[in-house]
């Protein structure tokens, strides 16, 4: 594998202050190396994009930032991730609460088979978040109400969540990862099987969610790329090429593997 020369990767958030921050990572699968030495810092409250070409590696360095990847036996890790300075792969972090710290939002939307109630109540119930039945009724409301589901399900919170619309299945799944107060979320193309209104509706609650967390969201969309984050990271052939903010990177990208994805000679 050849590396790519000159990357754009300062990687200084516009945030001053990083939540969290990628040192030097190396991803492989089996012996096929998927990620190159990839540095990147994500600021609070900030949304950042990741976009590239299809196997470039978005949804795997995502994965990296909550330790998904551990669940893939073939697949090793070096380098750091530091969620506030401190390394998630450290042997004595507990992957359980990290999650929790660091929730993920998939492609599909994934509701378990239990009542919508049940759905958005099964995180506090695990993590011991809720000292009683009204505690954990006002944690499901408020994260329904975060999630922008509160008014469509507050009649039928004990119906099952897979009933429900796939944007309100997705928003459901966005509650149940708000509802263990996390600090940044992880989206994977979280709207990729959905219609463009239910689209609308998770990209303005993207940008609302930014008041209160840190969100990296790996999207083929450009122009939704363009829509709900502040910087864009670049990858290609698992390298970051290029990372700057949104508008400079569609309007003046600065590397020109950036320029020609954006102006769909490849990809
Ligand atoms: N579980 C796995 N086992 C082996 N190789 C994998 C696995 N997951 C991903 N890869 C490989 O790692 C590379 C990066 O894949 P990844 O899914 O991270 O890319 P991506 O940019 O998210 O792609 P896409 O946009 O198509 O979802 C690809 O070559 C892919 O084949």
């Amino acid at each position: 594998m050849q590396l790519i020369e000159n990357h754009i990767t300062t990687g200084i958030p516009l945030s001053p202050k990083a939540k969290l921050s990628a040192r030097n990572v190396d991803v492989f699968y089996g012996d096929k190396q998927a990620i190159f030495d990839v540095s990147l810092d994500i600021g609070v409250n900030e949304v950042i994009a990741l976009i590239g070409p299809s196997g470039c590696g978005k949804s795997t360095f995502l994965r990296t930032l909550n330790r998904m990847n551990d669940t893939i036996d073939i697949c090793k890790i070096t380098g750091e991730i530091l969620l506030d300075n401190e390394n998630i792969y450290d042997p004595k972090v507990d992957t359980v609460p990290l999650r929790a710290r660091v929730g993920m939002v998939f492609q599909k939307p994934n509701p378990f088979p239990k009542s919508i109630y049940d759905n958005v109540a099964y995180g506090p119930r695990i993590h011991g978040l809720a000292q009683g039945r009204v505690e954990l009724d006002e944690i499901v409301e408020k994260s329904l109400k975060r999630a922008g589901l509160w008014n469509e399900v507050k009649d039928r919170l004990h119906a099952p969540g897979t009933g429900l619309s796939g944007g309100q299945q997705q928003r459901l799944c966005i509650a149940r990862t708000i509802a263990v107060d996390p600090e940044v979320i992880l989206m994977d193309e979280p709207c990729s099987a959905l219609d463009p209104i239910a689209t609308a509706k998770i990209e303005e609650l993207i940008d609302e969610l930014r008041e209160k967390y840190t969100i990296a969201i790996v999207t083929h969309s450009m122009q939704q790329a363009a829509r709900v984050s502040q910087r864009t990271a670049y990858f290609h052939l698992g390298q970051l090429v290029e990372v700057n903010p949104t508008n400079q990177v569609f309007t003046t990208p600065q590397h020109e593997l950036t320029e020609a994805y954006i102006t769909g000679r490849f990809g």
